[in-house]
């Protein structure tokens, strides 16, 4: 099925909300203010962009949706973000449960000192208890929903470090999926990969929105276009424009969205 066709097909399904932001600030320190009233939903399985240059706050935004800037103290948000109808950002939501619950990939392929096996097996001995059987068939259709599996099933047990950068990337993304997360967080996946990985991953994404919902931050705007139903274009901390990707881009309503997505600035 031709990209064009596999968007269209998801279209068709209702909207609902996956997540609420919620007048969103975000503070750096005392100082230094990253993301200012920030207001957007997330649609069940809908991928949804973040655009706009360098430094406008998208990473940021993408941060605040697993609580993951707690990791960094003075790093604060202010607002809501809702999941399930609760707030993440209060301590009344488990960390561990939102972090299985709203998984994260990288910039950069990240797989741990193991092998292909225990890379995936790992983060699910965290939260659950399988026997050996059980383990192997989740660890099994992690990697086939990664589309991975034909690849490295006949050496599980070697290193993930002599996987390529590509199938790295299709590793900590079957990591990811392999926990069962409700929403996938990706920060410019794509970023560190040679065009043809590029291309495996975009496959991916498109076909892992059939069962996840997906927020990527990507610099690149015709990956944009390609793989995402809705986009947020961001400007200096604030959130310009959100909408049905086709419209974003092709009937910006904001003047500084039409300069952006035409490369005339940023
Ligand atoms: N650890 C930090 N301490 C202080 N300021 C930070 C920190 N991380 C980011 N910032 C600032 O917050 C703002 C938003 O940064 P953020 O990384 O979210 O932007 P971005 O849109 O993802 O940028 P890029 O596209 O370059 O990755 C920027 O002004 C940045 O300098």
């Amino acid at each position: 099925m031709s990209q064009v066709a596999m968007i269209q097909d998801y279209q068709a399904s209702p909207l609902v909300h996956r997540m609420d932001v919620r007048g969103l600030n975000f503070f750096y320190g005392k100082d230094k203010q990253a993301l200012f009233d920030v207001t957007l939903p997330v649609y069940l399985n809908r991928v949804t962009a973040m655009i706009g240059p360098s430094g406008c706050g998208k990473s940021t935004l993408l941060r605040c949706l697993n609580r993951i800037y707690e990791l960094y103290p003075g790093q604060r948000a202010e607002g809501e973000v809702l999941l399930d109808g609760n707030c993440v950002l209060t301590n009344k939501v488990d960390l561990n449960d939102l972090r299985a619950k709203v998984g994260m990939v990288f910039q950069k392929p990240t797989p741990f000192p193991m092998s292909i096996y225990d890379n995936i097996a790992f983060g699910i001995k965290l939260y659950e208890k399988l026997n050996k059987k059980a383990m192997d068939q989740r660890v099994q259709e992690a990697l086939e929903q990664a589309q991975l599996w034909n690849e490295v099933k006949d050496k599980l047990h070697s290193d993930a470090a002599g996987l390529s950068g590509g199938q790295q990337q299709r590793l900590c993304i079957a990591r990811t999926i392999a926990l069962k997360p409700e929403v996938i967080l990706m920060d410019e996946p794509t970023s560190a990969l040679d065009p043809i990985a590029t291309q495996g991953i975009e496959e991916l994404i498109m076909e892992l929105r059939q069962h996840y919902t997906i927020v990527i931050v990507t610099h690149n705007m015709q990956q944009a276009q390609r793989i995402s139903d809705y986009t947020a274009f961001m400007y200096l901390g604030e959130l310009v424009e959100f909408g049905e990707t086709e419209q974003v881009f092709n009937q910006p309503v904001h003047q500084r969205t039409k300069d952006y997505v035409k490369g005339t600035f940023g």
